[in-house]
């Protein structure tokens, strides 16, 4: 049984699958996809490891999103194997699969709530697809319970996305993304068009609860403080694979042209102070304390 589930949702969907207890959710090989004669991939390797955040990057168009659609299933691969919690997802058929896209959450870039759907109501959605047993009291219950999970005051529940500013509005995406109780998270660029201020609290959140959930996350982003404050390894994508995974230190050793001007770049050296900063105060806050 999963340890992160609430009473409710526990009376809810009785007996859960067991978590994933493997070293790596996600294991890619060979991947090849393609638009017509342009592939957008060509042999990507990749493997995601249990428990951590992976942030993804890579210049536009390298096909981030690609990568994630293929592991969700959106994206149907030329070649190539994707195991998602040991289940190859290339080769399964669709009934098959249905296993497996209950045990991982999506918060797509922007969001992506249904504007007539009050808060509760978007949360409700994969619940309803999976659960169509479930009451509608249990379900507002479990709605209201995700919506407070990140961060939004429970009233957030009765609104609709047009009356939310944009960090709520990702925090309702996110909500939505928990609503099964994922053990797996993707997030496609979720601080992009948040204030900086935003933007660390959204990492934050993200950090602590893939820390309190037991999650891993696949997290696509172009924000480089994100990637300093809170993954774990990142991936990075350039010629149609992934060139390189590692810590950002590790990263900094390899002389890619890309990395190095990604990683050692003006907005880079801003953002490890920053980094750097943040570390000495709490430092300073835990003597205090
Ligand atoms: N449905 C599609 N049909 C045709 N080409 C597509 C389709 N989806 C993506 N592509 C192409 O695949 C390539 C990779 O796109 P993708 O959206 O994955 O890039 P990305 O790395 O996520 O970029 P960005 O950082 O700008 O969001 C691009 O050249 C894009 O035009």
């Amino acid at each position: 049984m999963r340890d992160s589930h609430s009473d409710v949702e526990d009376a809810a969907y009785g007996d859960a699958p067991e978590q994933f207890e493997g070293e790596f959710p996600i294991r890619i090989k060979g991947l090849t996809n393609s638009f017509g004669d342009f592939n957008v991939h060509e042999d990507l390797d990749l493997d995601v490891k249990r428990g951590e955040i992976l942030g993804v990057v890579g210049g536009s168009g390298t096909g981030k999103s690609v990568l994630m659609r293929s592991i969700i299933g959106l994206q149907i691969p030329q070649d190539g194997m994707i195991e998602v919690f040991g289940r190859n997802i290339t080769e399964a058929e669709p009934d098959e699969v249905i296993g497996v896209r209950n045990r991982w959450g999506v918060l797509f870039q922007g969001g992506a709530l249904f504007s007539t759907l009050s808060v509760g109501e978007n949360v409700q959605v994969p619940l309803k697809q999976f659960y169509p047993e479930l009451s509608q009291e249990l379900l507002d219950e479990i709605a209201r319970y995700k919506v407070v999970l990140t961060g939004l005051p429970e009233e957030a529940a009765s609104k609709f996305p047009s009356e939310l500013s944009g960090g709520m509005k990702k925090r309702a995406g996110l909500a939505r993304a928990l609503a099964l109780d994922p053990e797996l998270l993707f997030l496609d660029e979720p601080t992009a068009g948040l204030d900086p201020i935003g933007g660390a609290k959204f990492d934050e959140l993200t950090r602590e609860l893939t820390d309190t959930l037991g999650l891993t996350v696949f997290l696509i982003t172009h924000d480089l403080d994100t990637l300093y404050a809170i993954c774990d390894r990142v991936a990075v994508l350039a010629d149609k694979k992934v060139i390189a995974v590692g810590t950002i230190p590790e990263l900094l050793e390899n002389d890619h042209p890309w990395i190095q001007e990604y990683f050692n770049g003006p907005r880079a050296r801003a953002a490890t102070a920053t980094h750097e900063r943040g570390k000495a105060l709490d430092k300073l806050g835990s003597e205090k304390a």
